[in-house]
């Protein structure tokens, strides 16, 4: 058969099976007749539901808007799957305290379940033992304060380094965004670049709104482009799991002494390596967690240094604020100065004495939060506020819309890192108007790290550097636009100008006290 004809045929093969696909749904539109007490939400097309209200880049934006139509609590089909947006703190409350346990798991994403072999990173993974048994090996051994602690050295030594090479092009357009991202130009593998720009966490793929058709997500080229990414990772996955544990047999038999880290740590719990752990995991469920760690870092050896990709855009979003309000970005220098200026290096140890700095980075966590859309399943049918969630609904939390909301926000639009001074409200999700880490069971556990990350690089870049706007280019002009992909960044680097306002002394002269210039 020539492939004019093949064309053809697979033209009409498509056809039929839409039509039957679009009569399926349709049917099963007209049997579940929704329940009058059912929120609001927008019309619905046949088929495709709300898709159309959200074809946009910024899909938390448009969300922010519906709401402000349909209310806090809205209801969207978008394809087959039928979902509730909560864009308030009390129903955002509702959801991850009050109900926890019924929307305590995150819904089957197609990428995920591809990507992170069948779901079973602590993310994606339901909830229930295996979920719980990963946050206690994640929190007890993972994140703790002291490993955390344990890497400061590492990261004042990086941060150094990048504050050097910054050095080497003062008075000159820098793009910070790429620095931030990739401390020493240091290469990740190319398939971490691919996750980063797919929109793919929030469950928005076509193969995810229609997961009865699984031939779109042949047409499409979306589960084939998954699995060859997924091929790429594995054998990336196995060379760093063998070369572990080949290393671990050299320190058993007293040739080396390489520091555990987390695929050590992983690989305890490995099924069958007779290490008697009371729960243990296979391969494929080792290297679902350490890709997920990899994407959240910029390259396996800067696992608990470098910026991963939310404290990346963290960074970048407090700079770009900064860099439009002056009147901030001088007071944190201030602050930053005045701490450090008798080291004349910036550490770690002091970082808990930089209060507005920190108003600084909690104001961008709440303008900018790196995940503006948190994704549940409703795993049992209720009533919230009157308002009937049937079983099997999605449920979208907007975090972005929650954070400029003027019922709890004066100013809402406005970067005001003093509106946190002397104020209570902290990361630990007890406070629903300010969200940025979530809250309840799926709370990020990694806070503790990302905080560290953007604390302290914030604080050398304050430290050395006074920051101008490239090419005489106004403030009003610095475009803000942002790309929603595996976090939401800003869509054009961050281009600045430096100018050197204390010189890197090397170690030993600042420890002695020697002044900068
Ligand atoms: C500025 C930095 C960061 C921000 C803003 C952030 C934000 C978030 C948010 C909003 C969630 C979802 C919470 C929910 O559904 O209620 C989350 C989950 C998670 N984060 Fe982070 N995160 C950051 C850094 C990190 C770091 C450095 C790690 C460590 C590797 C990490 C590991 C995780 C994990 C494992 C989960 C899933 C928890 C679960 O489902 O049980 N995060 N993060």
């Amino acid at each position: 058969m020539d492939s004019q004809l093949l064309n053809v045929l697979a033209l009409i093969v498509s056809f039929l099976l839409f039509i039957v696909l679009a009569l399926k749904i349709t049917s099963n539109l007209i049997k579940t007749e929704p329940s009058p007490n059912i929120p609001p939400g927008p019309w619905k097309l046949p088929i495709i539901g709300n898709i159309h209200n959200l074809v946009t880049s910024t899909p938390h934006r448009k969300l922010t808007d519906l709401a402000k139509i349909y209310g806090p609590l809205m209801h969207l089909q978008l394809g087959e799957i039928f979902t509730i947006v909560v864009s308030s703190a009390e129903y955002a409350k509702e959801i991850m305290n009050t109900k926890y346990l019924i929307f305590a798991s995150r819904p089957h994403i197609l990428a995920a379940d591809i990507l992170f072999y069948g779901s079973t990173d602590i993310v994606f993974c339901p909830y229930g033992n295996y979920w719980r048994q990963l946050r206690k090996i994640c929190t007890m051994e993972l994140l703790t304060q002291n490993r955390v602690n344990s890497f400061q050295p590492i990261r004042e030594e990086e941060l150094t380094s990048l504050v050097k090479i910054i050095d080497s092009h003062k008075g000159s357009s820098f793009n910070l965004t790429k620095a931030s991202c990739v401390w020493h130009e240091k290469q990740k593998p190319r398939f971490i670049s691919v996750l980063k720009e797919m929109p793919l966490g929030a469950g928005f793929s076509v193969g995810d709104l229609f997961p009865s058709a699984k031939w779109l997500q042949l047409v499409t080229g979306l589960r084939p482009q998954l699995e060859k990414v997924h091929r790429q990772m594995d054998r990336t996955l196995e060379d760093i799991i063998n070369e572990h544990k080949k290393q671990k047999s050299k320190d058993k038999y007293g040739q080396g002494e390489a520091e555990e880290d987390l695929v050590d740590v992983l690989l305890k719990f490995l099924d069958g390596n007779g290490s008697n752990q009371d729960f243990c995991l296979t391969m494929n469920n080792i290297k679902a967690i350490i890709l997920h760690i990899l994407s959240e870092f910029d390259s396996f050896e800067d696992m608990f240094v470098g910026g991963g990709e939310t404290s990346s855009s963290t960074i970048i979003w407090a700079m770009a604020e900064m860099i439009r309000e002056p009147r901030v970005m001088n007071k944190a220098q201030i602050e930053v100065r005045d701490a450090f200026d008798l080291k004349a290096r910036v550490d770690e140890i002091c970082i808990d004495e930089l209060k507005y700095l920190k108003s600084v980075v909690k104001e961008t966590l709440r303008l900018h939060p790196p995940l503006p859309l948190f994704i549940r399943d409703c795993e049992q049918t209720c009533e919230i506020k009157g308002y009937h969630i049937p079983v099997k609904h999605r449920v979208v939390v907007n975090a972005w819309a929650i954070g400029r909301d003027s019922s709890y926000w004066t100013e809402p639009e406005r970067f005001y890192p003093e509106r946190f001074i002397d104020n209570p409200i902290d990361y630990k999700g007890t406070n629903f108007e300010y969200i940025p880490f979530g809250a309840g069971r799926r709370i990020c556990p990694g806070s503790t790290l990302g905080l560290i990350n953007v604390e302290l690089s914030l604080a050398f870049l304050l430290y050395h550097f006074d920051w101008k706007l490239p090419n005489g280019m106004k403030k009003e002009d610095l475009d803000m636009t942002e790309q929603f992909g595996l976090t939401v960044f800003k869509k054009d680097d961050l281009y600045l100008t430096p100018v050197t306002a204390r010189p890197i002394l090397n170690r030993e002269a600042s420890m002695h006290g020697k002044k900068g210039a």
